[in-house]
């Protein structure tokens, strides 16, 4: 093994420049020669690199977003592109690619490998940890605890004024964020699909919720965290909507793409730095078409097509503890 790619693809995440930092680094262990495609697959279809020497990804690994930039790519999705990006692969005469990035660019690695003898492996990046394969997926620890600095600044004028505030957290197929971010907050309400309630029935719920709590405690702040998408017509809405309905001012705070930026933290580096290194030994050692992953403190090889099978479920006790403890 001589040359490999190596490309950042989907939502950006804090840890991603840790982990080219880690597969340049352990390539040249190897004796093996690293490239970039930029902006994702877009890079790989219009055959758009730039060399990676050692000294290129030195004192990346703290810095947010991907030096390599990433992008979202509709073309992969057809096949005449597809076969456009094995072109391009071919024509840098690679032996391997190494893609960081969600499921969604998992699904676009597992056809490429339908189509070339060259491995692809996968190194899951995305704040959402919605990948199958691995507990924790780089960015989201960095990701809750930007969300919960911010929580808990709102917390502050929240408890001024004793108003109701709805968090807008990311998130967009999955409560790992909001749940974690919203128990670690000491949220009144987490809303995000694992509740389990019906669109149409959240605004009654959230306002029986409140009514009991202020019952029971008086005047108050309330902090509902909430997984985006959640409501249908947005955090704004439903905050009007309640407003409306207590008679007590809501406001809602969408957090938004800052989840995404700033420093990686320890956990998001360290996780990178050995998924990016078992990523590159995995090839050397012939592996394809699988993701880097980590379960259990144990470095593990799951098949790409095999990661977005959503059977990652959030941490069960802390659910339970949540609904049936800290939400009474
Ligand atoms: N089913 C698919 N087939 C081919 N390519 C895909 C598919 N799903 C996603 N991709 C590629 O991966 C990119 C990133 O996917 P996306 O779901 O947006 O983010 P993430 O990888 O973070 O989950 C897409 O823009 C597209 O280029
Ligand atoms: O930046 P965009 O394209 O608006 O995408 C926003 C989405 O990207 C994410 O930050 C990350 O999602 P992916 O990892 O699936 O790309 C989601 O939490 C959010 O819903």
């Amino acid at each position: 093994m001589k040359k490999i790619g190596i490309l950042t693809s989907g939502g950006d995440a804090p840890g991603m420049n840790a982990a080219i930092h880690s597969i340049v680094t352990t390539a040249s262990v190897h004796n093996i020669e690293c490239i970039g495609f930029e902006r994702g697959y877009n890079g790989l279809i219009d055959n758009a690199t730039c060399a990676l020497p050692l000294a290129k990804v030195k004192h990346i690994s703290h810095l947010g977003g991907t030096i390599l930039k990433s992008a979202r790519c509709p073309k992969m999705l057809e096949d005449r592109y597809r076969q456009q990006a094995i072109t391009s692969l071919n024509s840098n005469s690679l032996d391997g690619l190494i893609v960081i990035g969600g499921d969604g660019s998992f699904q676009g690695a597992h056809l490429l490998s339908l189509l070339t003898d060259i491995p692809i492996i996968g190194v899951p990046g995305t704040i959402d940890n919605d990948i199958d394969g691995s507990d924790f997926t780089i960015g989201f620890d960095t990701a809750a605890n930007t969300a919960l600095d911010a929580i808990d600044k709102v917390r502050d004028t929240a408890d001024a004024f004793e108003r109701i505030f709805i968090v807008e957290v990311m998130g967009r197929h999955s409560g790992q964020l909001a749940v974690n971010i919203g128990v670690a907050a000491e949220a009144e309400q987490i809303l995000c699909p694992e509740m389990n309630i019906e669109p149409h029935q959240i605004v009654q719920t959230v306002t029986a919720h409140i009514n009991a709590y202020l019952k029971v405690n008086g005047h108050a702040s309330y902090i509902i965290v909430a997984a985006e998408k959640t409501y249908p017509d947005g955090a704004s809405a439903l905050a009007e909507m309640l407003t409306k309905q207590i008679g007590i001012d809501c406001r809602a705070c969408v957090l938004g793409h800052l989840q995404r930026g700033g420093m990686a933290s320890c956990a998001d580096r360290t996780l990178a730095t050995k998924l990016g290194a078992f990523a590159v030994d995995s090839l050397v050692n012939g592996a394809k078409s699988v993701m880097s992953g980590e379960v259990n403190n144990q470095l593990v090889l799951t098949k790409l097509v095999d990661t977005g099978l959503g059977k990652k479920k959030i941490d069960p006790y802390l659910l339970d503890l949540y609904k049936n403890k800290l939400s009474l």
